[in-house]
């Protein structure tokens, strides 16, 4: 005879998680990797400057070191947000039960096509969300020879699903950016991904089974297996820079944003962009929404890049 027991809220320990210094973890990359991460979110031929390293001014496409935080190639099996029980404070928990939940990126300087860095990673916050546990964590990329140069800064949460209600801390409120009321987005960039995308972007090194194992997927609620978040994200800063920032990765400063919906392969992503004032002149201030065609629902939501100022006219302007 089957019953069924709620299963009792993780016996979590902020005080030990919050602060918490992972040990500096190993990153490499080369040209490849770059090519094949720009080709996932989205860059086609007309940009070959991410998809040839013949061409003059090849570059990484700058969101790239998120994807570093989660390369698995480089420990066997990436770690997922603490799941594995290696945050002390945080018992371990059903690693599919974690969804990515907000990211942003700073960019300091622009990024070499390829070599051995370090990730440097503190836990910055643990949320009781009732309906499910926050885990954050503060990266920076450096290059171990001049660790007081980071390359880029990184802010991340791990959301994990049903492993709330035990009793802690819910957090600040998000900074959500908002569009500006009664303003149309001066700008849409539509992508329609392909069924097998989520495959494609695995390779870059989220090895993530929620990503591609059609047995797992809907054990944790969800219809087939969902595409990274970091993907989404990938797409809406290259609709960004493409569209206001002429496709210059040196104007690329920063990006925040926020995961609010599942996104299936296969789905058109619609990012809306509008232009609004920015703190400084040299800059462009773009706030961002995306959306799901297919299933209506926005999917990031609250976000915010800043890319240097320009002389140009976006290139999609509506
Ligand atoms: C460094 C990090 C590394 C992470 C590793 C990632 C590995 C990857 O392989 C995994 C992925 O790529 S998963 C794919 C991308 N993510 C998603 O698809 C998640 C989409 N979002 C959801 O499903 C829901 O918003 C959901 C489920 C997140 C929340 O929905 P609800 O349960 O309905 O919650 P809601 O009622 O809206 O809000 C309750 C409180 O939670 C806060 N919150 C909501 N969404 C959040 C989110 N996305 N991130 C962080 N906090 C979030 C709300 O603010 C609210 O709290 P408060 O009351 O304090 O405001």
């Amino acid at each position: 005879m089957s019953s069924t027991t709620k299963t009792p809220p993780p016996q979590v320990d902020v005080s030990k998680a919050v602060g918490f210094k992972a040990p500096p973890q190993k990153v490499l990359y080369n040209s490849r990797d770059l090519m094949l991460y720009a080709i996932s979110i989205g860059v086609k031929q007309d940009e070959l400057k991410f998809l040839y390293e013949n061409e003059q001014d090849f570059a990484a496409f700058p969101t790239y070191p998120l994807v570093l935080m989660l390369k698995g190639d480089n420990h066997g099996v990436a770690v997922y947000g603490g799941g594995a029980g290696d945050v002390p404070g945080i018992p371990a928990f059903d690693p599919n039960k974690l969804v990515h939940g907000d990211q942003s990126l700073e960019v300091h300087r622009l990024l070499p096509l390829g070599g051995e860095f370090e990730l440097h990673t503190t836990v910055t916050g643990v949320y009781d969300k009732g309906k499910g546990m926050v885990i954050e964590r503060t990266t920076k990329m450096v290059d171990p020879k001049d660790p007081s140069r980071p390359y880029s800064s990184m802010k991340g949460s791990a959301f994990v699903r049903g492993a709330g209600g035990w009793g802690g801390p819910k957090g600040p409120k998000q900074n959500a950016y908002e569009p500006p009321k009664d303003k149309a987005p001066d700008a849409i960039h539509e992508d329609k991904t392909n069924d097998d995308l989520a495959i494609l972007y695995r390779l870059s090194g989220d090895y993530n089974p929620l990503h591609i194992d059609p047995r797992i997927a809907p054990k944790v609620g969800f219809k087939k297996p969902i595409l990274h978040g970091l993907c989404t994200y990938g797409h809406a800063a290259h609709a960004i820079l493409k569209t206001f920032g002429s496709s210059d990765p040196n104007a690329f400063k920063s990006i925040t944003g926020r995961f609010t919906a599942p996104v299936y392969p296969g789905d058109t992503l619609v990012t809306k962009m509008w232009s609004v004032p920015a703190e400084s002149k040299d800059q462009q201030k773009i706030i961002f929404q995306v959306a799901a065609k297919e299933s209506g629902q926005i999917v990031i939501n609250g976000g915010c890049a800043i890319l240097a100022a320009s002389n140009k006219a976006p290139q999609s302007k509506l």
